[in-house]
């Protein structure tokens, strides 16, 4: 069986300037021995106008902590305002980007051809792209939750390699329990988890599916994400509000590396 690095990525959505930027990585740096590196990966995706800020200090002291950002467009350049490209991100040594976030897919419109090409220029660009999918709350209540996922899943994956494939991060990120403080169970994380590894096993081969990383996302604290991350399947998560407090997210980070608390 491939072994998985878990990945705990902090999603800063619309949250901290620049100076705010700079004060939490150097918080996440403090609070994080180097050791925990080793068991765990940890990334921080702030707003594009904190980039420069995380990329000049990450770089000047050296830290492990790996950052990226929340979007792109799916242009290299051109007349696209207020976009922002993959070449512009990898210049600034972005290692991942969120693609297709149920906010984006929600309040910009964006449909699962938008979230593909998306994909497809992160690749391009050798930006790994975290790939969002979710169900709807009245989507899990009539049971639709998994074929909603695999969909989503498959469409956003369309037209990439086997290869390709390998080099793509899930997530999956109940609508309902995003931001709301209602954590799926890690039963609940797990059912989705698999089925998107079977989904992937099923189209580009056991191989490549059992290589991928597939984080949970939604409400994720240091409270739960011990559970969430015992799941087979669950290599990591998508954290959005917990990964605003460097004291807090540096504690969930050592959680996930197996402890001890820092
Ligand atoms: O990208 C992160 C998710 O939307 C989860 O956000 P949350 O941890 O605040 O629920």
């Amino acid at each position: 069986m491939a072994t998985r690095q878990p990945l705990i990525a902090g999603n800063w959505k619309m949250n901290l300037n620049h100076l705010e930027a700079i004060a939490l990585v150097q918080k996440i740096a403090f609070a994080l021995p180097e050791k925990y590196f080793a068991k765990v990966e940890v990334a921080v995706l702030p707003p594009f106008t904190d980039i420069r800020s995380v990329q000049t200090l990450v770089d000047g002291d050296k830290l492990l902590l790996r950052y990226g950002a929340q979007d792109l467009s799916p242009h290299d350049s051109g007349a696209h305002t207020g976009d922002v490209s993959g070449p512009m991100l990898a210049k600034l040594g972005c290692t991942y980007v969120t693609v297709g976030h149920s906010e984006r897919r929600e309040h910009h419109g964006e449909d699962d051809d938008l979230v593909n090409r998306k994909v497809r220029a992160a690749l391009k660009h050798g930006i790994t792209p975290i790939l969002c999918v979710g169900e709807q709350l009245e989507v899990r209540e009539q049971g639709g939750h998994v074929e909603h996922c695999n969909s989503q899943l498959i469409a956003g994956l369309k037209g990439l390699k086997a290869e390709q494939v390998r080099d793509v991060v899930i997530a999956y990120e109940p609508v309902w329990a995003i931001g709301t403080g209602r954590v799926a169970t890690p039963a609940d994380a797990q059912e989705v988890c698999a089925a998107l590894r079977a989904r992937l096993a099923e189209k580009y081969g056991d191989e490549i599916a059992g290589g991928v990383r597939i984080l949970y996302g939604g409400s994720v604290k240091s409270g739960n994400i011990g559970d969430l991350v015992k799941q087979d399947d669950v290599d990591g998560a998508l954290v959005g509000g917990a990964s605003l407090d460097g004291e807090e997210f540096a504690k969930l980070c050592a959680l996930a590396a197996g402890g001890p608390l820092p």
